[in-house]
């Protein structure tokens, strides 16, 4: 199946069920690692949305639930240009599990940015549940990433949370940028 985003057409990656069996695995997992813990899931926004709330429906340990934005805007006064900031945490983390809910990890430079941002707050661990992640995009080496939905090819994709220019988050199923050949 394809659908038109905009000027961007995309086919059928992952579909719903795949993903929700999955989840269910993930699921399982952190059920036995986090056994007689109290956890603190953190998802980040917006991406998220979907795979946290499913994947919450999953997990059965006692947990507390939070969100968090990682918002980016151009600055003035850094090289780079670009700076990241976080918004919504608003937890105590000193010396709790946490575990970061991630739609997707591709370059890795929001998750290297989070990690740092989480650590001052010295929690006991930290560990990274993503649904999908591009495993030849990825520019830091990030060893939190503990449970990973999907392994996936560097390519765009939208649907189930991701967006593309805005839209596509509330598609049921995942699917991926299909270029067209003609195209130079
Ligand atoms: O590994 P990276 O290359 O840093 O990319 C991953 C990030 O990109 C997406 O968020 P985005 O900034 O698009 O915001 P959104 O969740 O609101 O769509 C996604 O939800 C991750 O947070
Ligand atoms: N929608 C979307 N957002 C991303 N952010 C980083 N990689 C991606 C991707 O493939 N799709």
């Amino acid at each position: 199946m394809k659908v038109q985003i905009e000027d961007k057409e995309f086919s059928c990656f992952l579909e719903y069920e795949k993903i929700k069996k999955r989840t269910r695995l993930l699921g399982i997992q952190l059920n036995v690692d986090y056994e007689n813990r109290v956890p603190v899931f953190i998802g980040v926004l917006n991406g998220s949305f979907l795979f946290m709330a499913d994947l919450m429906k999953e997990v059965h340990v006692t947990a507390e639930m939070s969100f968090i934005k990682v918002s980016s805007y151009m600055g003035q006064d850094t090289s780079s240009g670009v700076v990241k900031s976080v918004i919504g945490l608003d937890i105590d983390l000193k010396g709790r599990d946490v575990i970061i809910v991630e739609d997707i990890v591709d370059t890795g430079i929001t998750l290297s940015f989070l990690l740092d941002v989480i650590k001052k707050h010295e929690p006991a661990s930290i560990a990274i549940c993503t649904l999908l992640l591009k495993p030849q995009s990825l520019q830091h080496e990030i060893e939190e990433i503990a449970y990973v939905g999907f392994e996936i090819p560097n390519e765009f994709v939208v649907g189930y949370g991701l967006d593309y220019k805005g839209l596509g988050r509330n598609l049921r199923d995942i699917y991926r940028f299909v270029p067209d050949p003609t195209d130079t």
